[in-house]
């Protein structure tokens, strides 16, 4: 699939699984339900579209508590391999977050800019708590201002593809995180 285009596998689909089963476990001690709860306390799983969908759904296949999936989309700005600042919501969440557990859940964390927005956006609506997961995270946002509690990997600053990540709408749905051969978008 995709002959030539990936120059080599940077994390295999075995490392992500076993990390996700990691991660998983990390989450299911930090937000251990009360006995006999409210389905309102389930944890909320924000995930930020596209890229987040493949992690997402696995991630939340791996945690031993239940959970409720939301989504959001929004646009960027900037060139398809370079970091990005978010234009706009292209899709809201469906339901109200207020005096929820809220984790976003995102792919990569590259320039930090999406997340930035993103947790200020959230963070006005009130909820009980907001935390971080993101499967990868590049250099520049290691000294974010933003915590990003849980984290899968730490990347060098190369354009990856694959497991959701896309460049110009292919490669998501590679299972591997893989370097896209620079020679597609030179
Ligand atoms: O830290 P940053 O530099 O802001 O980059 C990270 C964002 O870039 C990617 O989204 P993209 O805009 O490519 O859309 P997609 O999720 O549909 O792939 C990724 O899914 C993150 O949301
Ligand atoms: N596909 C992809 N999208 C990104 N958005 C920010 N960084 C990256 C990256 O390395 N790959």
């Amino acid at each position: 699939m995709y002959d030539g285009d990936i120059a080599s596998v940077v994390i295999s689909e075995d490392r992500i699984r076993a990390r996700t089963i990691e991660l998983a476990a990390e989450l299911a001690q930090r937000y251990q339900p009360a006995p006999g709860k409210d389905p309102e306390e389930d944890l909320l799983l924000v995930g930020v579209l596209k890229g987040a969908m493949m992690f997402m759904t696995d991630l939340a296949r791996a945690l031993p508590i239940p959970t409720q999936m939301e989504f959001m989309a929004v646009s960027s700005y900037g060139s398809s391999t370079s970091s990005s600042g978010v234009g706009r919501i292209l899709k809201d969440l469906d339901r109200d977050i207020a005096d929820r557990d809220v984790l976003i859940v995102e792919d990569i964390i590259d320039s930090g800019l999406t997340l930035s927005w993103l947790v200020r956006n959230l963070e006005a609506r009130n909820p009980r708590s907001l935390e971080i997961c993101t499967l990868l995270r590049k250099p520049d946002a290691i000294s974010m201002q933003v915590e990003v509690s849980h984290v899968g990997f730490d990347i060098p600053n190369d354009f990856v593809v694959g497991y959701g990540l896309e460049y110009d709408e292919r490669y998501r749905d590679l299972p591997y995180i893989g370097l896209l051969d620079p020679k597609v978008y030179c």
